[in-house]
């Protein structure tokens, strides 16, 4: 069978035939509907501590770039808001649309933006992330969604490294880099999900903060040119790499305000 992505042929429509449980009780993302969250009263501050230090690399997995993280400590860690324990940081990576009025993969009230940067984290009751990505309290991802505006300085860190990984399979050494200059606000959405890309696994705790965060135009172009595919290949540039929204299916989605 061909490898997922996100084309006619192969895209969001089509994964539910290798991976059934797309259409399962618990699946990523979806609207959200703030006047239909119920304020949570016991909901603790999200605490986001990260060390630049861990940061490893970043590479162009050929659905999106990811920066990934060193997971063998507890230095870069997410605690509280609606999760119980201490997940660790593994990586963050971007989806993103072909122009400025699609990208993310939550809506607000059906409102589109034209990126989403995901923070995946695992939860350390587990022995790893793979061992984690399969229980339903395993991991917690922090969603941002991302709009037009003023230049992101801290973007910019990321968005510079992305000459070297230009093709899909490129990765680079990438440091010091903290992601929580990327953290806006503290008003939380959370939800109980799924990964939005296959394997799909209900394994996700989501927490989706409201307010976005700026990129510049130029910023954003730059996204738009990293591929899809491997060098020498045709060259497919990386846009509408989201999943769209799933059915809620009578979940609730907290909120951390009212
Ligand atoms: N877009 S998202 O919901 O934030 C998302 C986060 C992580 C993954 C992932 O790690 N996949 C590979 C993978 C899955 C399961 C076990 C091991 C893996 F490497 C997929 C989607
Ligand atoms: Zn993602």
């Amino acid at each position: 069978a061909h490898a997922w992505g996100y084309a006619a042929n192969n895209g969001p429509d089509k994964w539910v035939s290798n991976f059934p449980v797309a259409d399962g009780p618990r699946q990523s993302p979806i609207d959200i509907l703030p006047g239909g969250a119920s304020y949570d009263s016991g909901l603790k501050p999200l605490r986001l501590k990260y060390d630049p230090s861990n940061c490893l690399e970043i590479l162009n997995n050929g659905h999106s770039f990811q920066v990934t993280f060193a997971d063998d400590s507890d230095s870069s860690t997410l605690k509280e808001g609606p999760i119980s324990g201490v997940y660790r940081l593994k990586q963050f990576h971007f989806h993103w649309g072909a122009c400025d009025d699609k990208g993310s993969e939550h809506t607000v009230a059906g409102t589109k933006f034209p990126f989403e940067l995901h923070l995946v984290h695992w939860n350390t009751k587990y022995p790893s992330f793979g061992e984690a990505a399969s229980k339903p309290d395993g991991l917690a991802v922090v969603g941002v969604f991302l709009k037009i505006g003023d230049a992101n300085p801290s973007l910019q860190k990321v968005l510079d490294a992305f000459n070297n990984i230009r093709a899909k399979g490129k990765q680079t050494f990438f440091a010091d880099f903290d992601p929580k200059t990327l953290r806006p606000g503290c008003l939380d959405l959370d939800y109980d999900g799924s990964l939005t890309t296959p394997p799909l696994l209900e394994s996700v705790s989501w927490i989706v903060l409201k307010e976005p965060i700026s990129v510049s135009p130029t910023q954003m172009t730059r996204f738009r040119g990293l591929l899809f595919t491997g060098e020498g290949e045709a060259p497919c540039c990386i846009v509408d790499n989201y999943r769209p929204p799933q059915p809620l299916k009578g979940r609730q989605v907290r909120a951390s305000f009212k």
